[in-house]
């Protein structure tokens, strides 16, 4: 092929049928090898895993899963954040969900749990948008499944909808149970394609580093008032699911109710 000049306003812009389709095909195959960098890249990276641990501290086996939620959450805000033009931010983010997932997937393979939720083709929708085509998906009624399933495995991600019935984060108050380790989708919007709100739960430790909004199972007595800047995520009468957004929102909370029991973070929700 041709070697052209990158398409801009100063140079020469293509006039016929043949001229643009040419330019096309040299901007897939760039953008082709750029993915096939992108996994040499990968490459190095996981042996740069091996032997660094995340943060002090680490259980390594804990840490199966190659799955970064918080550095994704900051990747997908940076996304959003550059895009210009006529494609859809739906489009773009939902390719980058694929490439990110799949490269996640290439350093350890790891399958997706989610319950079902309500006619269970929203979360299909989710699992899919989220994880791409690579990774295996798996499809259960209940929470309390996908919290079974996920149980002590290092390689399995959990998906629960806020929407689901009872109070089914109070599993994750045990120390050998998964953690609440993200909040889907990165990038909130009401327009989302893949939009329902949910919680990513692994068998991975709390990212200490990044403990942007911490997951709190708090249970409320008559005449307790959350705090500023605590968030209900899920409720079941007087249990609730809640997000602390600063350490001085965690520490009102858990001076509201001392026997709140942290089992997770997120990164901060993100609407554009
Ligand atoms: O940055 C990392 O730690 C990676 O593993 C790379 C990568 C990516 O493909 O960009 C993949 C998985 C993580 O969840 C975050 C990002």
């Amino acid at each position: 092929m041709q070697d052209r000049a990158p398409h801009t306003h100063e140079a020469a812009r293509p006039t016929t049928l043949a001229e643009v389709r040419e330019e096309i095909d040299r901007i897939d195959a760039a953008m082709h090898a750029l993915l096939i960098e992108r996994s040499a890249v990968i490459s190095d990276l996981i042996a740069i895993k091996k032997v660094q641990p995340v943060q002090a501290g680490d259980d390594p086996a804990r840490r199966t899963s190659a799955f970064r939620p918080a550095r994704e959450a900051s990747m997908m805000r940076e996304m959003v954040e550059r895009h210009t033009g006529l494609l859809p931010l739906d489009t773009v983010e939902s390719i980058w969900r694929v490439i990110i997932s799949t490269f996640t997937y290439v350093q350890a393979p790891y399958d997706v749990i989610y319950a079902r939720g309500g006619d269970g083709l929203s979360m299909r929708d989710v699992a899919r948008f989220h994880f791409g085509y690579t990774v295996p998906i798996v499809a259960v009624d209940e929470p309390g499944e996908v919290l079974e399933r996920v149980g002590t495995r290092g390689d399995a991600l959990g998906v629960i909808p806020l929407s689901s019935h009872g109070a089914w984060w109070r599993a994750l108050e045990a120390s050998d149970a998964p953690n609440v380790i993200a909040r889907l989708p990165f990038v909130e919007r009401s327009d989302h394609p893949a939009g329902m709100p949910c919680l990513l739960v692994a068998n991975a430790p709390i990212d200490r580093e990044v403990m942007a909004a911490t997951v709190l199972s708090v249970e409320l007595r008559d005449g307790d008032n959350l705090p500023d800047g605590v968030n209900i995520l899920a409720r079941d009468d007087m249990r609730v699911l809640v997000s602390a957004d600063t350490d001085e929102a965690l520490a009102a909370m858990q001076a509201v109710s001392p026997t709140a029991v942290i089992v997770g973070s997120h990164a901060p929700v993100f609407r554009p």
